[in-house]
């Protein structure tokens, strides 16, 4: 008999077409071929460096939130890993000649809000399963299309990005270990919720890889 897939590997299929709008993305695509306009990649630092901090206050009220103490030295030493991200903010900055300190404390937009409300509204559910699938996206759609720019030999002395490719693609990138970490927990959660728990995690899951799409939109707009 076929074994059913499991629920994050659902999600994952779920997720297909939008990972295929987010590959295609202009932003992504430069990223990918080597070139991608300055004012985008500053919005992008700009917005992102917001959004580190949102998603850190998220995951922080995940964890003060648990109430069993190995799932909170778990996710603690996760905790430790997170926000790192200051060096490919770096990368991004010098590769468009602009000075990286002056690029945190700028207003938050509305997509970088509408996505920061969306993970905090899953934590606010008080269901750790939600609240992961709403978090998973951040690492696991940049682990995805950075190691496809990998097997596709886009890294080199050709692209200026092959770095930042790098930072996100390494053997045990921290987006890496942090997406393998989630799916797993989120199989053991989904192993024991209702169906319409699965529903409602699903869509915090797959409304954060719209989101993920919307954040490359933001900083280099297409519409
Ligand atoms: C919006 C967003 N999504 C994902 C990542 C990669 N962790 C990021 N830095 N920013």
């Amino acid at each position: 008999m076929m074994q059913q897939p499991s629920f994050s590997e659902q999600l994952k299929q779920q997720a297909i077409p939008i990972m295929t709008n987010i590959n295609h993305h202009p932003f992504v695509t430069g990223i990918r071929d080597g070139y991608v306009p300055k004012t985008a990649l500053l919005k992008y630092v700009q917005q992102d460096e917001q959004y580190l901090k949102g998603f850190i206050a998220t995951y922080q009220s995940l964890v003060d939130n648990l109430n069993d103490a190995q799932e909170t030295q778990l996710m603690k030493n996760t905790e430790t890993e997170i926000g790192h991200e200051h060096s490919p903010h770096e990368m991004f900055c010098e590769i468009a000649r602009v000075d990286y300190e002056q690029q945190s404390n700028k207003p938050v937009g509305k997509i970088t809000k509408g996505y920061l409300n969306h993970m905090q509204s899953s934590a606010d559910s008080g269901s750790l399963l939600n609240t992961l699938a709403a978090l998973t996206p951040c690492p696991w759609t940049y682990s995805v299309l950075v190691k496809q720019m990998i097997i596709e030999g886009k890294t080199g002395k050709n692209n200026p990005f092959t770095e930042w490719i790098e930072f996100y693609g390494k053997t045990n990138s921290e987006d890496i270990d942090m997406s393998k970490h989630f799916f797993n927990r989120i199989d053991q959660l989904a192993s024991k919720a209702t169906t319409d728990e699965l529903c409602q995690a699903e869509a915090y899951f797959l409304d954060s890889c719209q989101w993920e799409l919307e954040f490359w939109e933001q900083a280099y707009p297409q519409k």
